[in-house]
């Protein structure tokens, strides 16, 4: 075949391929598409993914990207410096590949031009009396008024319901602002969660694994600290002790952020406080303005931090933490500086020592705390209560474990003291710990005759507030309006009072027996120590360190001064009926302590010995140093000690005896054998049996106030009561039959072999 014949075939043979092969050619066909489609869209795919996770420069975005303000670089050191979390709500996902949106996180400003969007104030206080609560809601008032577009409204925080973790370990974050702390601090000298709060921060400045300047993050801070110069006339004597320390723990947790000085307000001049307050706010607000304004803290302003200054409060660190905190009286010559520097004079603490004032005067915070806890408080130093046991023995439902044991009907009986100061901070102390405390007398003294006009006055019209109270017996009443015996023991330390001798002659002038309760902690008064009817001496543990840990002593020699007090007690023990008092606290002073309590008995030779569980009163103070109602000892574990303590006292060759309980107060009377367990007198046996011995815990006080007034010396052993009556002794549960023993609610509990009266 020729060319041109071929070419002229190619379209039939074409037509006859197609035919023949036509679904062939179409599937193929549709097929490479298919995968060119795919190859396309695979490709087209990965470029997206691409796109998204590295964006081009200037990749547009929908979310408002940080602002990182100017001021701040004036403010943080980088290396803490945190920048805030951008405020937009993250964008809901989109169906499809995920998109990456947003700026990188700078650790320097992207614009140094820019300003803060707001400095957020947060205002700190703590109070127990309720003034600083109050002067920091004045404070947040007037900040709002003041309120910027730059200076937000004030958050106000009670440190007592604040968790630390948020606000002390870190800075809170709140979107655009930077915050500013403001702590208004009272200062107090006894156990409160203000303790707690300045262990956190000292904890966290010293927790390796923390930041040593967590709270850089802050535009600054400053304190504010109430005090009381009446009692606490210098920093050096505890005046705002707490506040000063506060301040260095922040100087320190901030990297030196102080943006104003520490201030002080002594609030026994209630004029003086709120000037110095409201000067103090005047330059806090300024300094927020500035920072707001892109100043930052500014040269020479007091906290701007240079390295002077932070090496000083470094050292002020090494120093203050080897002294006990009440000592803590240095301060650091930047901060003298500082007051030198800063605009406003802002410590007013005077240098010379002032002259006595009234302990507890009526203006004083201590006086409206007792006075809330129902003290009266007489003269300046003297106070009396009515105790729940006298309101109970009114009413016929039962008096206090003094009467089974010694015979003290309670509705008869006043409670009171001439020094509502203590040297000890006892860990159980009922009282609150509100009371003052000092190793030595400091104040001015109340004549003798005024603090006894005064108590029993008082005492005779409290007892008549309680004439309408349901269930109070006419004949007890009548019977109240004369007081028969005074427990010098409410609160404070009674020999403190420099006339007590004084005092107690006054009260027994009056035929009121007395029972004095000391704290073994000032063995010279003791020593000087006039007659009473009873000489008490608490003993809250055995050995030196559980004394220390319970009693909390203000003494650095408290050891030796508690010994000396048992050489008193012994010295005195054929004058005075002398008593131990032991305070069981479970897992304090019980375990393993019998032996040590047995060489103090043996030591002092007590008359007896009072062993009672503690009574939990639930303060801070108790729960700060870890008391619990675990704590309280059980009736049976009461007795278990007293049985163990005996033992011991046996194996010394000391003769000590159950002479009377009282369960429901969970407490029983250990008393010497050989003096107190004796043949009753002819007619007064109690049992009946002619010539056994019986125990004799009572007291005959008419015969008392005959021996004391005989003018001769005479012996515990010579006004020795009545036998202890049945139902007190051992076993018998110490509850007078007299009496109806009521529940909670009121209603009468069934008591064996009981008799109304
Ligand atoms: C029990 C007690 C102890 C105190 N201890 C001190 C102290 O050691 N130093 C001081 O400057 N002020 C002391 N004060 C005074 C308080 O700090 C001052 O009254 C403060 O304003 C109380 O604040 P608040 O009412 O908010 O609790 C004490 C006050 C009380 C009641
Ligand atoms: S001795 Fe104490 S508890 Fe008993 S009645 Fe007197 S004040 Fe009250």
């Amino acid at each position: 075949m020729d060319t041109t014949s071929s070419l002229f075939q190619l379209p039939d043979e074409l037509l006859y391929l197609w035919h023949a092969y036509r679904t062939e050619v179409l599937l193929s066909a549709g097929l490479v598409f298919a995968v060119v489609r795919l190859a396309l869209y695979w490709r087209g795919g990965s470029r997206k993914n691409k796109e998204i996770l590295t964006p081009p420069v200037l990749t547009p975005v929908d979310e408002k990207p940080l602002v990182i303000q100017s001021a701040k670089e004036s403010l943080q050191d980088a290396d803490h410096y945190e920048a805030p979390i951008p405020s937009a709500k993250p964008a809901r996902p989109k169906p499809g590949p995920k998109r990456v949106t947003g700026v990188k996180k700078a650790k320097r400003p992207a614009d140094p031009d820019a300003t803060l969007d707001g400095i957020q104030p947060i205002l700190f206080y703590y109070t127990v009396g309720g003034s600083t609560q109050a002067y920091a809601k004045t404070l947040a008032e007037s900040l709002s008024a003041t309120t910027t577009p730059t200076i937000l409204p004030p958050q106000l925080h009670d440190l007592a319901e604040t968790d630390y973790d948020d606000f002390f370990l870190g800075t809170p974050k709140q979107p655009g602002t930077i915050p500013f702390y403001l702590l208004l601090l009272p200062t107090y000298n006894i156990d409160t969660n203000l303790d707690s709060f300045l262990e956190h921060l000292r904890e966290t400045h010293h927790d390796f694994r923390i930041d040593t300047a967590p709270l850089a993050g802050l535009a600054g801070y400053s304190v504010f600290g109430f005090g009381d110069q009446t009692e606490w006339p210098s920093e050096a004597e505890g005046f705002c002790t707490q506040a000063v320390e506060a301040d260095k723990w922040m100087a320190r947790l901030t990297g030196r952020k102080r943006a104003f000085p520490l201030g002080f307000g002594d609030v026994s001049a209630k004029k003086g406080v709120e000037e110095r307050l409201r000067e103090w706010t005047e330059g806090v607000t300024a300094i927020m303005k500035d920072l707001a304004a892109g100043k930052g803290l500014g040269e020479g302003v007091p906290g701007s931090g240079d390295a002077v200054e932070s090496g000083d409060e470094e050292d002020e660190e090494d120093v203050d933490d080897e002294q006990p905190k009440r000592t803590t009286t240095k301060r650091s010559k930047t901060a003298d500086l500082e007051d030198m520097k800063a605009p406003i004079a802002v410590d007013f603490t005077p240098s010379q020592p002032a002259p006595p004032k009234p302990m507890v005067p009526k203006t004083s915070p201590t006086y409206t705390a007792l006075t809330k806890q129902g003290y009266s408080i007489i003269g300046t130093h003297s106070g009396v209560k009515t105790c729940r046991w006298t309101k109970s023995a009114l009413r016929g439902r039962g008096s206090c474990y003094k009467h089974s044991f010694y015979g003290i009907a309670s509705h008869l009986c006043m409670e009171a003291t001439p020094s509502l100061s203590c040297s000890n901070k006892c860990v159980f102390c009922w009282r609150h710990g509100t009371n003052p405390v000092g190793t030595t007398w400091r104040w001015t003294v109340d004549p003798p005759d005024e603090i006894y006009a005064g108590i029993t006055a008082a005492h005779y019209a409290k007892i008549k507030t309680l004439r309408g109270v349901p269930g109070v017996r006419a004949d007890r009443f009548a019977a109240a309006l004369r007081i028969r015996h005074c427990a010098l023991s409410l609160v404070g330390e009674p020999i403190f009072y420099p006339h007590i001798n004084a005092l107690l002659a006054l009260l027994h002038a009056d035929h009121i027996s007395t029972f004095l309760v000391c704290n073994a902690q000032h063995p010279d008064h003791l020593a000087a120590l006039g007659p009473v009817t009873q000489l008490y001496v608490s003993i809250d543990a055995s050995n030196a360190e559980s004394l220390r840990q319970i009693d909390r002593p203000l003494h650095r020699d408290y050891w030796d001064r508690f010994l000396r007090c048992m050489d008193v007690l012994y010295a005195k023990r054929h004058t005075t009926r002398t008593v131990f008092r032991l305070t069981l606290v479970k897992n304090f002073n019980i375990a393993e302590e019998a032996e040590g309590y047995a060489n103090l008995v043996l030591r002092a030779r007590p008359a007896f010995i009072e062993v009672k569980g503690v009574t939990y009163c639930g303060t801070s103070t108790s729960k700060g140093a870890g008391l619990s109602m675990a704590n309280v000892p059980f009736w049976h574990e009461v007795q278990l000690f007293a049985a163990e303590l005996q033992r011991a006292l046996k194996a010394r060759g000391l003769d000590y005896g159950v002479g009377a309980e009282h369960a429901h107060s969970c407490c029983l009377l250990l008393a010497e054998r050989e003096r107190f367990f004796r043949v009753p007198a002819a007619g007064s046996s109690t049992d009946g049996k002619v010539g056994a011995k019986q125990w004799h815990t009572q007291i005959d006080y008419a015969q008392f106030f005959r021996c004391l007034e005989s003018g001769r010396p005479f012996a515990p052993e010579d006004y020795v009561g009545t036998p202890t009556p049945e139902w007190a002794l051992e076993g018998k549960g110490g509850f007078d039959p007299r009496d109806v023993r009521v529940d909670r609610k009121g209603r009468a509990i069934e008591i064996a072999g009981k008799e109304e009266s």
